[in-house]
């Protein structure tokens, strides 16, 4: 396996000027809160699995060079709703967490990637990811050093609801999180090593000292998380972006 991923894709120089991008994405959820009988990244969407809008956005934007998808090891579906495709490999190093699952995937392009590489992580359940958004998250984030990520300022009033107190929160500086969280490789296993209870790559980043780029994304790159998000969702999928 280890040979063969070494041969797949790349020249053998590890430390390149030219940092290359490659996306990994996260699929080997379980859909808990989703609650149906497939996991939610295999549901169909106007005759096409979630999975496969997803891969989609990243074989069809020329500046990734490869697309990585994690499933679990013994995922039973990946086979029936993914096509396979030049620049495609599914990894079956699926984790007990997101996080974990993005950590095995990293271990396994140690050898095809060096340190001023890029990895776009990007959720397998955000099947409303375009062109326009990744190449929008490349320009802004290209020129750093340490990356950034899609995500969308708050624009309601906040409340927290602690032992019955409600707080109004103020707003300002508050942003929802989206993916593709892109950082630089080896930036990012080392800051996944030290933190191991994160719901996102930027968190870690966050807390290794670094500041991601915020980068501002669109409602349609929401994530597919529960029952009614289907219809919001597939409503995205079947409009043209603006
Ligand atoms: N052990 C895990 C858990 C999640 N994911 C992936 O991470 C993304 C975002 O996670 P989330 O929406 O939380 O997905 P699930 O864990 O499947 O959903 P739930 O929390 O409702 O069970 C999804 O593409 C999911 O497949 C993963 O690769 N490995
Ligand atoms: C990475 C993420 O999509 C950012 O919003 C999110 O954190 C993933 O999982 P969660 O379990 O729904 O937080």
């Amino acid at each position: 396996m280890e040979k063969q991923l070494q041969e797949l894709h790349f020249d053998a120089e590890k430390v390149v000027d030219t940092p290359r991008y490659v996306a990994l994405i996260p699929a080997a959820g379980v859909g808990s809160r989703m609650g149906a009988t497939t996991p939610k990244q295999y549901m169909s969407i106007s005759g096409k699995s979630v999975l496969q809008y997803t891969v989609d956005a990243f074989l069809t934007f020329s500046k990734i060079q490869h697309t990585y998808v994690l499933v679990s090891p013994d995922d039973a579906y990946v086979d029936e709703y993914l096509a396979k495709a030049e620049n495609l490999t599914v990894l079956r190093c699926g984790g007990a967490s997101r996080r974990d699952t993005v950590r095995n995937g990293l271990s396994k392009l140690a050898a095809t990637l060096g340190n001023k590489d890029w990895v776009l992580v990007h959720d397998a359940a955000r099947p409303g990811l375009t062109s326009g958004l990744l190449q929008h998250l490349i320009d802004q984030v290209a020129d750093s050093a340490v990356g950034g990520l899609l995500a969308l300022p708050v624009v309601d009033t906040v409340k927290r609801v602690e032992n019955g107190k409600v707080q109004t929160i103020p707003r300002d500086g508050l942003w929802l999180a989206q993916t593709p969280q892109m950082f630089r490789y080896q930036l990012l296993c080392d800051a996944l090593d030290a933190a191991d209870q994160v719901t996102d790559e930027a968190s870690a980043i966050e807390a290794a000292g670094h500041a991601p780029i915020m980068v501002e994304g669109h409602v349609r790159n929401m994530k597919l998380t529960l029952p009614s998000d289907m219809a919001l969702i597939a409503q995205y999928l079947n409009s043209q972006p603006e």
